[in-house]
């Protein structure tokens, strides 16, 4: 039978994904003789194993869902109750649970997470992805589609279109080239090819998400999943899924490039108004004879471009909100442009005694030079963790410096099935436009782009085995005047490491 909610706690948490039970964890540590309250909207919480320093601010961990039970094993002055905290009286101190249940508080850490941005949102053929149930909704419903439509140009949308099979995809993004919150365009003409090539099964060695989907089939009719307060998913979040169509092919990916979806009709509506849809382009190209499309389907698309398209659903991967909304009512939180709860360089909100981290929150401390704030499960670990610092720093008198951590923007992935490192301000975010552009290419083995600025290098992207993080990940945190390299920063027959460790 799951707790009751005390009546009071001195440390409250609420959150149950990576930033949530970082703090939790990290509060438990330096307070064992405290209870710590972890109040949670989803019946799992997420922890991270395996975790590994790979360089000074790179890290790799393994991120798993786990029943919160084995949270209270590990740390048994962490109490868990599930359930959705649904009001705030930050001047009273306390939190009200969905149960009627209340809480008196005298630090607390919001830790809600986001959810998707969905464009058409309560459209029944328009899907978010997030969390474990809505995945396996998406699985559910592209296991019988012949045809789906993605949109956005992020994370989401590039893992998909390159995961999909047996399903014909047509992607519609705003900008010129494909992965726009991670890539420049001379990176993605660096990895398109991927999308066209046959996928070959190839063991990588990268850190895996351990992803569970036991036990959670989806109710038939619309693809909408419900309004669920879940955790959000992670790395590889694909992996333990079946991505694919009715089709025995493998990519089948068409790029509508600089569109936004203006309308989207069901079929009554389409068939009433004897609109005309286009088939499967044969080709990317611009200029590709598009023909009508003789075959039926649940829901057209109507692009700004003019172009109408029918497919099965439609995915929206276009980008996250912040879960603030249970905790505004008469507080007087302030919010960033993006709606999330603004923190300062201690991780505190503009409300007493209230910090947040990870998803939720906006950073509005002055960032270093070679950091921005992305909503990212690194991210989230490093924000719940040094949130729990300034907690305890803040309970016991003490002061407390900025942690090392938010030096550098440090994030290492997998795109097209290559290990991606991005470092720094690795598209040149925010720059003057007097920043420089070097690169190294070897086509379908490595990219490699740094951003310099008056001889400094600001930012990198490294797509492939390029082993080269260390070094640059120093050279920007450094900031060494490299003008007397120039080209040779690049040439893979010079070993800078010799010159620069
Ligand atoms: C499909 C997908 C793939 C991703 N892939 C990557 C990746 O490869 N690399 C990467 O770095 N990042 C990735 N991310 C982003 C990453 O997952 C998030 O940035 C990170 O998990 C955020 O952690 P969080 O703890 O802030 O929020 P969340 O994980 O969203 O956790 C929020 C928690 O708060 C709970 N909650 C919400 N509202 C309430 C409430 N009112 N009361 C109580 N509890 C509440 C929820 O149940 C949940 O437990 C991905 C995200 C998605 C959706
Ligand atoms: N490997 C990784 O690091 C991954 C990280 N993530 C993270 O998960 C979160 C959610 O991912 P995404 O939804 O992909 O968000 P995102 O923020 O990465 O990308 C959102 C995309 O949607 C586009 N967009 C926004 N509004 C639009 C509209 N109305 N019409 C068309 N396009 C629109 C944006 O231009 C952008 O390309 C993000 O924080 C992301 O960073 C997700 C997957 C993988």
């Amino acid at each position: 039978m799951a707790a009751p909610l005390p009546a009071r706690s001195r440390f409250v948490v609420v959150g149950g994904g990576i930033a949530g039970v970082t703090c939790a964890e990290r509060l438990a540590t330096e307070f064992p003789s405290e209870d710590i309250l972890l109040v949670t909207a989803s019946p799992v919480i997420k922890a991270v194993t395996n975790f590994k320093q790979v360089s000074k601010t790179l890290v790799e961990f393994d991120v798993e869902e786990q029943p919160s039970t084995m949270l209270e094993k590990r740390y048994p002055n962490i109490k868990v109750i599930e359930s959705g905290v649904k009001q705030l009286k930050s001047q009273e101190h306390k939190i009200f649970t969905e149960d009627g249940k209340q809480c008196i508080y005298e630090k607390l850490c919001l830790c809600a997470g986001a959810k998707p941005k969905l464009i058409f949102e309560g459209n029944p053929y328009v899907l978010g992805i997030r969390d474990t149930d809505s995945a396996q909704a998406f699985q559910n419903h592209l296991a019988k589609a012949k045809r789906i439509a993605v949109v956005g140009n992020g994370g989401i949308a590039l893992e998909l279109v390159y995961e999909i099979e047996g399903c014909e995809v047509i992607w519609a993004i705003k900008d010129k080239a494909i992965g726009n919150t991670f890539f420049d365009a001379g990176a993605a003409e660096f990895l398109i090819p991927k999308l066209t090539a046959e996928k070959l099964e190839t063991a990588i060695a990268c850190k895996r998400t351990k992803y569970t989907t036991e036990g959670s089939e989806k109710e038939e009719g619309s693809v909408a999943a419900a309004d669920k307060l879940g955790t959000a998913l992670g790395p590889d979040w694909h992996e333990g899924l079946h991505l694919k169509g009715t089709k025995e092919f493998s990519h089948k990916v068409h790029i509508e490039k600089l569109c936004e979806i203006k309308k989207i009709y069901l079929q009554q509506e389409f068939r009433q108004l004897q609109k005309t849809s286009l088939s499967f382009p044969k080709d990317n190209s611009d200029n590709q004879n598009a023909h009508p499309d003789e075959e039926l389907w649940p829901v057209y698309m109507e692009l700004t471009n003019g172009k109408i398209y029918g497919c099965d659903f439609i995915v929206s991967a276009t980008g996250v909100v912040p879960n603030v909304k249970p905790f505004l009512d008469g507080n007087n939180f302030a919010l960033g442009e993006d709606g999330g709860l603004k923190v300062d360089k201690h991780m505190h909100s503009s409300v007493a005694d209230i910090y947040a981290a990870g998803d939720i929150c906006t950073a509005s401390w002055e960032p270093s030079q070679v950091w921005q704030q992305m909503r990212l499960w690194t991210q989230a670990r490093q924000m719940g963790w040094y949130a729990a610092k300034c907690i305890v720093a803040d309970f016991l008198g003490e002061t407390i410096d900025m942690d090392f951590s938010f030096e550098l923007f440090a994030h290492v992935t997998k795109f097209f099935n290559y290990k991606v490192v991005l470092l720094g301000k690795y598209n040149a975010q925010g720059l003057d436009l007097d920043h420089e552009l070097m690169l190294r290419c070897t086509k379908g083995q490595e990219y490699v782009k740094v951003v310099m600025q008056n001889g400094r290098m600001m930012g990198a992207v490294l797509i492939g085995e390029t082993d080269l993080e260390e070094t640059f990940e120093n050279l920007i945190l450094n900031q060494m005047d490299l003008s007397a390299y120039g080209e040779d920063l690049l040439n893979p027959n010079v070993d800078i490491e010799d010159y620069f460790d």
